[in-house]
């Protein structure tokens, strides 16, 4: 690889790399990182004029940021061993080029995410995204604590004129870091939106089914979705939603994975790993109330979930799981006795925060291929409720409620649960949102509770 330590400018990275490049008799990834100052919304937006294939979007509550632009890279796969394959396709790629990096989340990131099960049924709103879909970004900006760089990825071949190839990304680059917030009507749009549920008779019957079951021993949990279909005038804005569902939801990661024209847009509370070195983080996020009109109101909602012994069931189940999964891959997992409340703007969840210390070889990767789906997206045990959620669903979850986030060259990085998000195609959008179902749930109460986890999308679509 260029090491952009060793460069002290972009041109000097480019032209020692095409020289490499000749030398070697075959293609070589530059990767260059240096400061700049950007909003990420901005550069977002300003992607639109590159027309690439592919842009990524992740904030998380914390502060950091990364949105991606164009592909150096799609690292694809199904079936079950779609996490493996990405982790050893990306392991041998970073050995071929000997990266390394200064900041966490700048220089070579994997941005993308997984679908739900490991193979996907032929519904043709998910063709886009794949089982595992993991990008290389051309153009990257990382910001965290302030700070902001952006780095630039691009193979070079032994063809290539340097001159030509620094003149085309200065020109790119400086597009993408332009400032165009005083521009009239930046993120704003002003329509309707046309709102339909798909199968809410099928749904409340299914919900019926899986408590049956439960109540017959069959099976402890399962968490079953549905989806609505939601139309707007003209054409729905992508910058434009994440700035409000950022506006919005400030406990939530916001994200968006754009391919091939389509967007997989969504605000969630949960994160599922993140590692940074040797620690290992993870959440239970399970068990919903709604929030308060008053500040009274909704304390004594959130103390009735605290000691709502079918919420506290759901989950312990959550918890139980991602400590036994955890203790496969870590030496010491650290876990509070009891949950506390997690507040977004719509509703309120128990919470339990989960770390590991990591075993010396664990990997992001591989901590995902275990933990996922934990109950609070499949249910307990897991096989069975994951074979009974493709029964009793009306659609196909695509990457609703799965893995999407981004990996650095060391291995560093953090994946959320794709729920309270939807599909976007043109003016277009399939929301998903689901619950967990135990032997005592109602239907009519869980269906409710659905309406709820919509809101968040619904929101931010509507331009509130
Ligand atoms: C499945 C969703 O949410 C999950 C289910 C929850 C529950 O049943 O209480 C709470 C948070 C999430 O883990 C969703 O929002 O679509």
């Amino acid at each position: 690889m260029i090491d952009d330590l060793k460069y002290a400018s972009m041109a000097e990275a480019f032209i020692n790399g095409v020289q490499k490049a000749k030398q070697e008799n075959k293609d070589k990834l530059v990767t260059y990182t240096m400061e700049c100052e950007s909003q990420p919304l901005q550069f977002y937006r300003n992607s639109e004029k590159l027309k690439m294939d592919f842009r990524h979007f992740w904030s998380d509550p914390e502060g950091v940021t990364l949105v991606g632009v164009g592909s150096t890279l799609d690292l694809t796969a199904d079936g079950h061993s779609r996490f493996d394959s990405i982790q050893t396709r990306w392991l041998a790629f970073l050995k071929e080029h000997q990266i390394s990096i200064e900041h966490a989340g700048t220089g070579p990131v994997l941005m993308g995410g997984f679908s739900f099960n490991p193979v996907l049924t032929a519904a043709e709103e998910w063709t886009n995204y794949p089982a595992a879909a993991m990008v290389l970004p051309q153009f990257l900006l990382t910001q965290r604590e302030n700070k902001a760089w952006l780095t630039v990825n691009k193979r070079v071949t032994p063809k290539d004129d340097p001159k030509a190839l620094i003149a085309t990304i200065e020109e790119q680059k400086n597009m993408l870091l332009a400032d165009r917030t005083d521009e009239e009507g930046y993120f704003q749009t002003h329509q309707d939106l046309q709102v339909t549920a798909l199968f809410p008779t099928e749904w409340k019957a299914s919900v019926q089914k899986a408590v049956d079951k439960m109540k017959a021993g069959e099976l402890e949990k399962i968490v079953l979705s549905r989806a609505l279909r939601v139309k707007k005038e003209g054409s729905l804005n992508i910058p434009a939603l994440l700035y409000r569902l950022k506006q919005q939801q400030p406990n939530s990661f916001v994200f968006a994975i754009e391919r091939f024209g389509d967007a997989f847009v969504g605000a969630t509370p949960e994160r599922l790993v993140k590692r940074e070195g040797t620690k290992f983080y993870a959440d239970a996020l399970a068990g919903t109330a709604s929030r308060g009109g008053t500040q009274a109101e909704d304390e004594a909602l959130g103390q009735g979930l605290l000691n709502d012994k079918k919420n506290r069931q759901e989950h312990q189940f959550v918890v139980k799981m991602i400590k036994d999964d955890f203790e496969a891959f870590c030496d010491k997992v650290i876990i509070p006795d009891r949950p506390v409340l997690y507040k977004t703007r719509d509703v309120q969840h128990l919470y339990t925060p989960i770390y590991g210390h990591g075993k010396p070889d664990a990997h992001l990767l591989d901590a995902i291929s275990k933990i996922h789906p934990t109950p609070a997206m499949g249910g307990t045990p897991k096989e069975k409720a994951v074979a009974l959620i493709s029964e009793l669903e009306s659609h196909e979850r695509g990457w609703y409620s799965a893995p999407v986030g981004w990996i650095d060259s060391n291995g560093n990085g953090e994946f959320s649960v794709a729920i309270r998000s939807g599909l976007i195609r043109g003016n277009e959008a399939r929301l998903f949102a689901g619950c967990g179902i135990v032997s005592d749930s109602s239907p009519t109460e869980e269906f409710k509770e659905t309406e709820m986890k919509f809101r968040p999308m619904l929101n931010a679509l509507k331009e509130e």
